[in-house]
């Protein structure tokens, strides 16, 4: 069975960090979603983000959207069906809302993995990637951040919390989660 890992957890705890470090180390393609948010200094259209004006994002064919610190933010159905075209455990970075959606309509298929750190390890992380200083300060006080620190009641019963303090232990406990997972046959 096609699988699809959700990767959910508020600003600054790693889902980017694991979306890249599952394709790199297991070859678990990370589908790409769609945002009228502006790129950050080091993002690149088609690799982080579809980067889209609010016209262009209107005209996406998008399994669900969310609207998240002001901006809007979409995955679409063509992403999910080329990344199983090409592998039977793919990767997507979702809000509690979207991990959500995924569930109701792909049940079983769907792992919710949700990341979490510690607050002022996340803050520093966030200065360091060098985010914008007002949009930063505008996050950390958003209700999406706050919102996202936590499990989503409805998802706790399939959540799998992965701690990222320590890049050594998460990535043990990435194998754990992931090894077996590959080695399951479609
Ligand atoms: N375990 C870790 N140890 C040290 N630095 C980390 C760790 N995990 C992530 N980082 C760093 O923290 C910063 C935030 O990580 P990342 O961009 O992956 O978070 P995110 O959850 O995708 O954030 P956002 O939702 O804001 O895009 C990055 O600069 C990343 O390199
Ligand atoms: N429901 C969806 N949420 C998404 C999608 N793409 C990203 N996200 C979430 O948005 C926030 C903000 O992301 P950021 O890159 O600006 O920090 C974060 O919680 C992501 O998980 C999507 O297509 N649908």
């Amino acid at each position: 069975m096609k699988k699809i890992i959700v990767l959910t957890g508020t600003s600054g705890v790693g889902k980017t960090t694991i979306s890249h470090y599952l394709a790199a180390a297991y070859h678990i393609p990370a589908i790409i979603t769609h945002t009228t948010r502006p790129p950050r200094s080091q993002e690149k259209n088609g690799v982080d983000y579809y980067f889209e004006t609010p016209a262009s994002f209107a005209q996406q064919d998008l399994i669900e959207q969310v609207s998240y610190a002001g901006y809007r933010y979409g995955s679409s159905i063509q992403g999910l069906q080329q990344a199983w075209r090409h592998a039977n455990v793919a990767s997507i970075i979702l809000d509690p809302a979207g991990a959500q959606k995924y569930y109701e309509r792909l049940g079983q298929r769907v792992l919710f993995w949700f990341i979490v750190a510690d607050v002022p390890v996340l803050t520093q992380r966030l200065q360091q990637r060098g985010d914008d200083a007002v949009q930063l300060k505008q996050r950390l006080q958003s209700q999406e951040f706050l919102r996202d620190l936590q499990v989503p009641v409805t998802l706790q019963s399939i959540a799998t919390i992965i701690p990222n303090n320590d890049w050594r232990q998460t990535q043990q406990q990435l194998a754990r989660l992931v090894q077996p997972l590959l080695a399951q046959t479609d």
